[in-house]
């Protein structure tokens, strides 16, 4: 992939914390447009300050880029406030399902096109496309957040960064706490928006089967590192990556470390 085509490119990116804990240390990644890319990796591994990089959201939490660059089509993210980023196209889905738990869904998607500046008329569009792709939410457009489901209140909080018109969508760990059955149905969603609108996704997992089940490419981090990359169904088919980077062996693979 050439790099001029990024959507995003991440360079060489160091992070710390309170300038003494080492986070992310030379971390690349080159999403191109209309791609589904899956950033994978163990607890502690990286993933979460990655994300937070892109939105140029560490200074918030005592965490410095201390090297590295980030570029997000064409835009200098580390000199870019996170609302400006939000204007042009690049929205989080924070971890742990962020939604107002005494607004009802409708009230947290219309907050969502309150926050990018939308009109009424927009914001009524907006709500009757993000209603089509989740008809849960349609449903229970007038029941309190705070009283949904875990699921539901994924999904919500997805139809809010939805309502931002976002041409990259970033997700941190949408599976977590949620049911097999209902984290399909999560990704389902996302691969639609994908393919039929184009949406450009990046997401954070550390359920690397669902992942590389939806993705089209994986990185994978390790102690702030990417050590790994390739082709999702590539990556899916090798049992050793599953069991070494994700966590639960301690025997390296053997094979070179990148896919494709
Ligand atoms: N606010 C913080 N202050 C200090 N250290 C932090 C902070 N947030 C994360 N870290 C450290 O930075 C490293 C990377 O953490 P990060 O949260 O990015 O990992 P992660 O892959 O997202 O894991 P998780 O799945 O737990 O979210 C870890 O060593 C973590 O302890």
């Amino acid at each position: 992939m050439g790099h001029d085509t990024a959507l995003l490119a991440v360079d060489g990116l160091k992070a710390t914390y309170n300038h003494a804990i080492t986070a992310l240390d030379g971390v690349d990644i080159h999403l191109a447009r209309g791609e589904i890319l899956a950033l994978l990796g163990a607890n502690g591994a990286g993933k979460t300050t990655t994300l937070k990089a892109l939105s140029n959201l560490l200074p918030a939490e005592r965490g410095q880029v201390v090297s590295g660059s980030i570029r997000f089509d064409g835009l200098d993210v580390l000199r870019t406030s996170p609302g400006t980023l939000v204007r042009a196209g690049l929205v989080q889905v924070l971890e742990g399902r962020h939604c107002f738990r005494s607004l009802t869904v409708e009230e947290n998607l219309i907050s969502g096109g309150l926050g990018r500046g939308s009109t009424r008329a927009e914001i009524a569009g907006d709500i009757e496309k993000v209603y089509a792709h989740f008809p849960r939410l349609r449903e229970k457009r007038r029941a309190f957040s705070g009283l949904t489901s875990g699921g539901e209140q994924q999904l919500t909080a997805i139809g809010r960064a939805l309502m931002s018109r976002p041409r990259l969508l970033v997700l941190d760990e949408p599976s977590m706490g949620l049911a097999p059955i209902v984290v399909q149905d999560i990704f389902r969603i996302l691969r639609h928006l994908n393919r039929e609108e184009g949406l450009s996704i990046l997401v954070a997992e550390q359920n690397s089967a669902v992942a590389l089940k939806y993705a089209d490419r994986a990185i994978i981090l390790e102690n702030g590192v990417a050590v790994l990359t390739g082709n999702a169904n590539d990556l899916r088919a090798r049992d050793d990556i599953k069991s070494f980077y994700l966590g639960q062996k301690a025997v390296a693979p053997s094979i070179p470390a990148v896919v494709s």
